[in-house]
């Protein structure tokens, strides 16, 4: 019987999403046994956020050495096009994507007085939130879940803002003070999913990865990343991204093009089939470039990585 590597890298955060992950496999496929291997990537030794790939690329030459046989990755640290010879398998089901606001002493962004200094690494967050608030001061802030928590503690921010699905799973729910309203801050393509990563031809892993799949999650991914490809910015770009599935099923993509100082921003909407996502998320990304997304692109660094 083959045994099952699972790879991950090696942050509190994407152990706890694994070992998630490897619990519901060992419930669908009793009688395979499933092992989890933890990968260095540089992304964790401390390198810029802003170089595309640093999550994810370690893992992805592990896969294809053999050295592991399913990559649980964040789906927002993939880039839109993988490798040759690698398969996205599955995309289980989605968490909350939205962006969650934690304060030192206000517990609302609303409630933030002026020059107020907010942390995040993200050039979306910071194109959001300047829009929103432009009398805010946004300052880097890099790191792990636990390094930025402990960063907002020493009091060198008034607030911070991250991913509520990296904090839902780590248990720490509790420190959210506001989910922020899509509205006013519209989340990375992919935020609060997964992806679980295959070779190309081991169709036992595939199988086994795709018990997980949750083809509604897929769709809303499906269509936001497709937005982001259809840009052609890559997700270092000031490009936020939401879809949600009506009641009636329709499916609803809503995605924003920034400039960095939030200054000027193209948002836009379109509503369609689930099975139609990747063909609405590439519609979408041309009414955004033809509403003048090609000039804030063109006046942008060239957005070309990957990132949040
Ligand atoms: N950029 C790193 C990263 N990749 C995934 C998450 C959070 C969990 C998720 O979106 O699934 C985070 C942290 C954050 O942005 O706050």
């Amino acid at each position: 019987m083959r045994v099952i590597v699972v790879g991950t890298r090696g942050s509190t955060l994407a152990l706890t999403q694994t070992r998630f992950v490897v619990e519901r496999l060992k419930e669908n496929w009793p009688e395979t046994e499933f092992k989890v291997k933890t990968i260095k990537t540089r992304g964790d030794e401390g390198a810029s956020p802003k170089e595309q790939n640093i999550f994810v690329k370690e893992l992805e030459e592990a896969l294809l050495r053999k050295e592991i046989d399913i990559a649980v990755h964040s789906l927002k640290d993939l880039p839109t096009e993988l490798p040759k010879g690698l398969k996205l398998a599955s995309v289980p089901k989605r968490v909350d994507p939205r962006d969650a606001f934690l304060g030192r002493t206000a517990k609302r962004l609303e409630d933030l007085p002026p020059k107020a200094v907010v942390g995040t690494s993200s050039v979306r967050r910071k194109a959001q939130l300047l829009a929103y608030r432009p009398d805010l001061l946004v300052k880097e802030l890099r790191g792990n879940v636990d390094t930025r928590l402990s960063a907002l503690g020493n009091g060198e921010f008034d607030a911070i803002i991250l991913a509520a699905a990296g904090l839902i799973r780590l248990e720490l729910r509790n420190r959210i003070d506001q989910f922020l309203d899509p509205e006013v801050m519209l989340p990375a393509p992919g935020q609060g999913a997964l992806a679980l990563e295959v070779r190309l031809g081991d169709d036992l892993a595939e199988e086994l990865a795709y018990s997980l799949h949750d083809p509604l999650s897929f769709a809303r991914v499906q269509a936001e990343r497709a937005f982001l490809r259809g840009l052609g910015a890559g997700c270092l770009a000031p490009v936020g991204a939401l879809a949600q599935v009506l009641e009636d099923g329709t499916l609803r993509l809503e995605g924003v093009l920034l400039s960095e100082d939030g200054k000027s921003y193209i948002r836009a909407e379109i509503e369609g089939e689930p099975g139609e996502a990747e063909e609405l998320g590439l519609e979408l990304a041309q009414d955004v470039l033809a509403q003048g997304g090609r000039e804030l692109l063109g006046a942008g660094p060239g957005w070309g990585g990957v990132k949040t």
